[in-house]
This record gives C-alpha cells, structure tokens and sequence, in this order.
C-alpha cells in the first residue's frame, strides 16, 4: 500500500479529488459507465443475431441496443466537459500552491540554486504544453485511456460466459503489453537536458512576444536569430520525445508475438466449438467481438497521458517539498526578538563574508563598518566592488557566510524577520515597474489617496496624479513612464513605508536616471522626508554622495575609506582621486555644452 501511495499516479488521482470531490465522483462515475457500455452492446449485439437464428422477438435486445448505443453517443462530450472543468480546477489549485510555496522562503538564494531551478521550471510549466498537454486537456486523454482500459476488461469479463481461461488467456495478453512496452512511457522529461531545453525555448519565446525586449530585439536586428533558437529548442524536445518513440520498437515485437499467440489459440478454440455446435450463432458472435473488444486494454494513450500529468503534480509537490524543508527555507530563518525602533544606536558589519552560491573567491571578505542609527551613510566603489550586497545582506535577502551584523549589539538573524522587513525600506538598482496602478506601485497594501500623493509629491513626481492609471500601454486606458518618472515612482514607494513606520532606507542608485536638476531637487526632498532615518545610499553620483553625514568606499570587500565628505578629501585616498573625476569630466561637459551654445 504504502509502494502504490507513493506512485505518482496515486498522488495525482488524490489530487484530483482533493481539488473538487464532487466532479471527481462524477468523472470516475462516467468513465465506468463508459467502460461497461461498450461490452454491453456487444451483448446486445449477441442477443440480437440470437433473437434472429433463433426466430424469437427481436424487440428487447433493439431496444437493450438502442438505450446502450443512445448512452454512448450522449455521455461522451460530458464526460469530455467535466474532465476539462476538473483539469482546470486541479491546474487553479496546483498554481496556488506553487505560488505560495515559492514564496515562502525568506531568503532569495534558492532562486540562484540550479537544482530548485529546475524544479522550479518543471513545476510552473506544467501547464504550459511545452512538453506534453495541458491539464485541462490531458483529463480527455486520460479518460479516453481509462474508458478503454475498463472496456477491455469488461469485454474480458464477458469472455468468462465462453470459458473460465478466456478472459485470462485474452485479457492477460492485452494486459503484458503494458508491462513488454514499459520502457516507451519513461521518458523523464524532469532531465536538466529537457529542463534547460525548456527553460531556453521558452525565454527565446518570451523575448520575441514581449514587449520589454521588444525595441532591442528590433534594432540589433535579432529577430531571426530569436527565431532559430527557438526552432532549436524545441526540436531538442522533439528529438528527445522520438527517441522515446524508438524505444518502443524492439519490445513492440515480443508484444506483438504474444498477442498472435494468445488470438490464434482463442480463435481455434472458438471456431472449433461453434463448428461443433457447443455453442450457437449468437454466442459465438458476442465472444468474438468481445475478445475484439478486450484489445482496449492496451496500446491506449493512458500510459502517456497519465505519466506526463502525474508528472506536472508531482513537480508542484516537489517545489513544496523543497520550498518548505530543503536548504531553500533553511537558508535565511526568523529570530524572535522584535525589531520594533531598531536601530537605535548603531548597525554594524563585523569581519562579514559573503559569497554566492557557487563563487570561489568572496564578494565581501572580512568587511567592518559602523552605520551609526539616524544618520546617512553613502557607500561608494568601482563596478561589482560588493555595495549591492552589502544591503542585500542588511535587508537579509542573504546572510553572511561568516561575521555577523549586529543592530544595536543584537545579531540580525536573531531578530524576527517580519518586525525587521518592517523597519527597513529599499528602492533596488533593478527595482521593479509593477504593470498595476500608479497606487498599488507605491503603496500595494491599503492606503488613502492623500497619502500616496504625499509620497509622490516628495519623490518629485507631483505631476502623476492619476492614481488609478495602469502603468503599462498593454491594459486599457494604460500608460508607460519614462526612465527618471519610473524611479521617481519606485522613490514614492519607499517614501510611503517611512511614513508607516521603516526607518531604515536603502538607496540602491535612487537617481540614476534623473537629470542633474531633478536628481539635487529630489534629493533635496527625500533627505527631508528621511530625516531621523538611518540610511544607506548607494551611488556614484559624487553630487549626491557628498551630502551624505558619511561615506564609506568599499574595495575588494572591505571597507579601505570611511569619513566625510571633507575628511575624505583631505586623506586624498581612493575616494578623492574618484571624486575629482567625475567633477572634472562634468566640468569638461559643461564647457563643452556652454560653447556649443
Ligand atoms: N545573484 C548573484 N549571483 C552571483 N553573483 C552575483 C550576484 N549578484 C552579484 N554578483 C556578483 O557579486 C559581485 C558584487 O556585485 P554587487 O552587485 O554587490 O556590486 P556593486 O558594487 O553593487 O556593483 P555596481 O556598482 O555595478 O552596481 C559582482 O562580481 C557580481 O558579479
């Protein structure tokens, strides 16, 4: 029992029922009123050429045909109705799960892992058709295949009126082929040689429809190429389907032996007894339909369709495995100390490490700073100097690989998760552009209207005023921003969660795409609304950065200069040679455009 419960078939039929009972009942209920039929109009059939060789009333078994014939012809597009109705609903539930169950660990490392990836991708495509039908369509399948199942062994059963090693003798031949032709229904298509086929194929499909990549794709003239990878992508997933194909060709011949055998004596048997009169006109004409009939146990679709939907549940069910007990929800793990008015004196990196998974040589290697509680820290480097992760470790997206960080001498894993991703708000370098209303992409949970304009209006976006607008030209009456009005909307975000209550703000290249006139204004502003925060700024805009009480400059993954602005001048280190830069390549410019003019 416990063998068969573990069977992907198993969890898959559980699924169904666990999903809508009622059409569940309903969809079994059919599929063996339309198993059974079909060996009920053999019978009829039987009677019938009886009633005739024998010259008695004809009129029961027409009418015994007619009923079983009306049946057959009416419950076939019902059935096919509920199965599609039950696949949608088992497709509904198993995206809610699988939704969920990404979501679920705290941390984002799992998303980086190869192997949750793949996971990952066999689950959420399990509906997509890449590599079998989806499930609404997969039930009609899989009915067709259960129908005929059940309509061979009905047929079998009516060969035991013939003789008790009939049923046996012809339904056990059928029954081996399943077993001879094993091999042909295993294709894994869970390999990472058909997951990456996929996951390719369908990010070429995405790049080519979407409308992100869509100017790119234009002018670096790549649609062609998109095309082709595309082709190759899925003619690997077709290659890889044919080989499954084959591997039904030698076995196909040990089946085919056996069924030759099992008919040719069957047959014999048969036709020597109706030669004999053993048995009469009528009789002998049910018995051979009815071995014709039992063929219906095997060769159906039932063994493909049935082993590509069970293997779309049991992906959903792996990625919750995963997800709730694998590394993925150990990787970043709540404390209990509430976070509430943290900090208030200081956070500090103490001799931090840090790696992504998979690198050999650490992003942050041995990294001490101090960000004293209600001031503004700037962090500053060259390309990939480890700012980034810097805060993503603050935000605990990560946690360190050794050291710790302490928020006022208490170590942040020991802090409740949910009280700290309160107090801290961020706006990313790749922050997203949410295709909802200007409202929810500032405040996503519940908040006035005064309120969100109030946010607008400090990150120097007073003019969206159209809080219900969709940002996005795919919807109607939807919209797109501009680069530096996007930032300005993800600026707002951050801005609405001081005034809930974070006092902890992350600005990952907060203006990086406003004009120099905006970026000093908006800066001006959120430095306001921020006042009393503690807040760690990231950019390389000296303008900005000089403002900041402190600066730190980070190189190889440590700290090497950490003063203000003016002390930082004055050492005449990696940060002054940086500075003066920028200040004369800006000075160049503008010359260059006051001559122009
Ligand atoms: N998710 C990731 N997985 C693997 N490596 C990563 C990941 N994110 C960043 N890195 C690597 O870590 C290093 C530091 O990246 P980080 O984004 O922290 O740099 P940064 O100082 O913010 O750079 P920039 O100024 O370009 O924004 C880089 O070498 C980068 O390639």
């Amino acid at each position: 029992m416990a063998l068969l419960k573990a069977r992907r078939e198993w969890i898959f039929f559980g699924t169904l029922w666990k999903s809508h009972p009622r059409l569940t009942a309903m969809w079994w209920a059919l599929i063996l009123c339309q198993g059974v039929l079909p060996a009920g109009f053999v019978v009829a059939v039987g009677q019938l050429v009886g009633a005739v060789a024998n010259g008695t009333p004809l009129l029961t078994p027409l009418l015994l045909m007619g009923v079983v014939f009306v049946l057959m012809q009416l419950l076939t597009p019902l059935h096919n109705q509920i199965g599609s109705l039950l696949g949608e609903h088992v497709s509904d539930r198993l995206h809610d799960r699988l939704l969920v169950a990404a979501g679920a660990p705290e941390g984002v490392a799992h998303l980086e892992n190869r192997e949750h990836m793949d996971e990952l991708t066999a689950a959420r495509d399990f509906d997509l058709g890449m590599t079998g039908p989806p499930l609404h369509m997969s039930m009609g399948f899989i009915a067709g295949g259960l129908v005929e199942v059940i309509s061979g062994l009905a047929h079998a059963v009516v060969l035991a009126a013939y003789a008790w090693w009939a049923p046996l003798l012809v339904g056990g031949a059928w029954l081996s082929t399943h077993w001879l032709l094993r091999e042909s229904t295993q294709w894994d298509r869970n390999t990472g040689e058909v997951l990456d086929a996929q996951r390719r194929a369908e990010y070429s499909y995405r790049l080519a429809v979407d409308s992100p990549a869509a100017k790119e794709i234009r002018l670096f003239g790549l649609a062609s190429w998109l095309t082709d990878r595309f082709a190759s992508e899925r003619r690997t997933l077709v290659e890889l389907r044919w080989h499954t194909t084959r591997l039904r060709q030698k076995p196909m011949r040990w089946a085919v032996a056996v069924l030759t055998i099992s008919g040719g004596l069957f047959f014999w048997f048969l036709g020597r007894d109706a030669a004999s009169g053993a048995i009469g006109l009528g009789e002998a004409s049910t018995f051979a339909y009815a071995a014709v009939g039992a063929s219906a146990i095997a060769f159906g679709g039932l063994n493909w369709a049935l082993s590509l939907a069970s293997d779309g549940v049991a992906a959903v069910l792996r990625v919750e495995r995963t997800m709730s007990s694998g590394t993925a929800a150990h990787s970043v793990v709540s404390g209990q100390t509430p976070a509430e008015g943290m900090p208030a004196a200081e956070i500090r990196f103490r001799d931090v490490t840090f790696a992504y998974p998979g690198m050999s040589a650490p992003v942050l290697d041995g990294l001490d700073l101090t960000i004293p509680a209600g001031g503004s820290l700037a962090v500053v480097g060259v390309n990939g100097a480890g700012k980034s992760t810097l805060v993503k470790l603050l935000c605990r997206l990560y946690d360190p690989l050794s050291g710790t960080i302490e928020v006022d001498g208490t170590d942040l894993r020991d802090l409740d998760l949910g009280s700290w991703r309160r107090r801290i708000t961020a706006i990313f370098q790749d922050f997203i552009r949410y295709e909802l209303s200007l409202r929810d992409n500032v405040a996503p949970s519940e908040a006035t209207s005064d309120d969100v304009l109030q946010a607008l209006t400090t990150a120097g976006a007073a003019d969206l005023r159209d809080l219900d607008k969709i940002l996005s030209p795919g919807y109607e009456n939807g919209t797109d921003l501009s680069g530096g009005q996007w930032q300005r909307v993800a600026l707002a975000r951050v801005l609405y969660s001081v005034s809930r209550g974070a006092g902890v703000v992350v600005l990952d290249e907060p203006t990086a795409q406003l004009d120099v006139r905006g970026e000093a204004e908006v800066f001006d502003r959120v430095l306001e609304a921020t006042r009393g925060c503690t807040t760690v700024l990231i950019s390389h805009r000296f303008s900005t950065v000089r403002r900041a009480d402190r600066i730190c400059v980070v190189d190889q993954g440590r700290v090497v200069e950490l003063g203000s602005h003016d002390e930082l001048m004055a050492l005449g280190g990696t940060y002054k040679r940086l500075f003066e830069l920028q200040a004369t390549r800006f000075n160049e410019e503008q010359d260059g455009a006051d001559r122009a003019r």
